[in-house]
């Protein structure tokens, strides 16, 4: 058995600059891989998705321009669209293996699981540690409805690989993987059925977000099942039929399972090493990333913490802080996210539901994106601002913008939360004609009234 400094496993968004950082700090650093260097996000997740979403769009946004008088014929080029997708993909992973390679990181390509006590092995090495970090991240759950197992379905994990654009896809979850994906596909030629089982899309957002996105996909041609179940999959020549729990059959060329993300921790044999697992199969942290065994820690998706690339990377750097002994925390942060869909949806904070339900004094302000010049400038008036404030501090506690680009926007309001700025200064701010950010002091200015 080899001793070395630290044990990293996963190559996942906090796993590489750990792994990086630690190595040119002169520590010897061993890192796991099972697969591709980069994780999911690199790999099978926000960038080869964006990069098809970058297509997409441009295909969307060249047909609505008919609104504004131009009038342009869109033809797709899909394994052109694909290459692209794969090019820059495989581009970022070899970046990840370059950087890991020059920071003097040994990385093993294999699964890696616990033998003992910060003891894990894989790939013919045992090695052991004072320091463990699992950044294992998660993968797509797959429900087990009869006769799905063993058909070639598509997960985030294959969906990539197309080579041609399916005739009809089936798309199971409207989630964010099945809205980016699923939009993206009918933006690009496809016959796109969204079968959602909740009685909204995004059921974990605000009702009037879900309103907004569905309507958006409805007119971008994808048909939206709500309330519904598959019941049964059954894919004879090539195509896929999908026996729903209202008594419907879908038909398609193919289905796309996006139904949520299981923990990546059934092979890392956790229980040798003293790591307790919730009931779910994430590992248990405390806030400053400790698992239950002691000199081992855990960040990223696996913790069960909301699933972004930038919460996994900022745990990086937090947990760096946190081996240099400093009083940093893993929970004292903004969150904020955004869904890729058209219009996009920007999250910060808490929602006037949660906040309601966390004893503060909230109040809400909206305003529709049809009252703000430069939207209607653009022809982008589908959405709103919404803007959460305590009204005992004054303090923003959160923000939902559903419209055009409104995932730049939102993290304005980010900067002013960390910052701990009370509403005021949005109120106060003479932001730029014409744009979008202008209707935010609008916004605000609602408070005063
Ligand atoms: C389709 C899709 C789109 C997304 N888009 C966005 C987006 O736009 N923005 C955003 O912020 N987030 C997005 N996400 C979420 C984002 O990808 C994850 O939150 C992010 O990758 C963080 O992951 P992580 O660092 O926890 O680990 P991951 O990136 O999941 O990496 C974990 C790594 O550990 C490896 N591994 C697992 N078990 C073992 C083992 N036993 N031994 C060795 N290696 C192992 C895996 O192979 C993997 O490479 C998206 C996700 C999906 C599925
Ligand atoms: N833009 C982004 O940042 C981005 C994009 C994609 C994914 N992600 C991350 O990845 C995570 C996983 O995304 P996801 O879309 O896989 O999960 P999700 O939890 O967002 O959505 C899954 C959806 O599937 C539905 N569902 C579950 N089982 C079903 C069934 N049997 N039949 C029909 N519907 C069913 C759920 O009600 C839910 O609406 C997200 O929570 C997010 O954290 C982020």
């Amino acid at each position: 058995m080899e001793q070395v400094d630290v044990i990293i496993i996963g190559s996942g968004q906090g796993g590489v600059p750990l792994a990086a950082d630690l190595a040119s700090e002169g520590k010897r650093v061993v890192l796991f891989e099972r697969d591709r260097l980069g994780g999911s996000c690199v790999n099978y997740g926000c960038h080869p998705s964006k990069l098809l979403l970058a297509s997409a769009h441009a295909a969307a946004r060249a047909r609505r321009a008919a609104r504004l008088g131009v009038h342009a014929e869109v033809r797709v080029d899909f394994p052109a669209v694909m290459q692209r997708v794969r090019r820059v993909r495989d581009q970022m992973s070899s970046g990840v293996g370059r950087r890991l390679e020059k920071a003097g990181v040994r990385v093993v390509r294999a699964e890696a699981r616990f033998t003992g006590e910060r003891t894990v092995e894989g790939g013919g090495l045992t090695v052991t540690a004072p320091l463990v970090i699992i950044n294992t991240g998660t993968a797509p759950a797959v429900p087990p409805i009869p006769g799905l197992e063993g058909t070639p379905y598509l997960t985030n994990l294959t969906f990539f690989e197309l080579n041609e654009l399916p005739a009809r896809t089936l798309v199971l979850g409207g989630g964010y993987v099945g809205l980016e994906l699923g939009q993206g596909l009918a933006q690009l030629g496809s016959e796109v059925h969204v079968i959602e089982m909740a009685e909204r899309l995004m059921p974990t957002e605000e009702p009037d977000v879900s309103e907004v996105l569905h309507a958006a996909l409805e007119a971008d041609g994808v048909r939206i099942h709500l309330g519904t179940r598959a019941e049964r999959v059954a894919h004879e020549n090539g195509r896929f039929s999908v026996a729903l729990s209202n008594g419907q059959t879908l038909e398609g060329e193919a289905l796309l399972v996006a139904t949520g993300r299981r923990p990546n921790t059934p092979a890392l044999n956790a229980e040798a090493a003293g790591i307790e697992l919730d009931a779910r199969g994430f590992i248990k942290v405390d806030d400053r990333f400790r698992t239950t065994a002691e000199g081992v820690y855990a960040i990223g998706d696996v913790t069960g913490q909301p699933a972004f690339t930038h919460v996994s990377w900022e745990d990086y750097r937090r947990l760096m802080a946190v081996l240099k002994g400093e009083a940093r925390r893993r929970g004292d942060r903004v969150l904020g996210y955004v869904a890729f869909t058209e219009p996009q949806l920007g999250r910060a904070g808490l929602t006037l539901e949660q906040a309601q339900a966390q004893g503060y004094k909230a109040r809400a302000a909206t305003l529709p994106m049809k009252r703000v010049a430069r939207a209607i400038d653009l022809d982008e008036t589908q959405g709103f601002f919404r803007l959460v404030i305590d009204e005992e501090t004054e303090r923003i506690l959160g923000a939902t913008f559903v419209g055009y680009e409104a995932g730049e926007l939102v993290q304005l309001i980010m900067v002013l939360m960390e910052a701990g700025a009370p509403w005021r200064v949005l109120e106060q701010s003479q932001l730029i004609h014409p744009t979008l950010a202008e209707g935010l002091p609008v916004l605000a200015r609602q408070f005063t009234q």
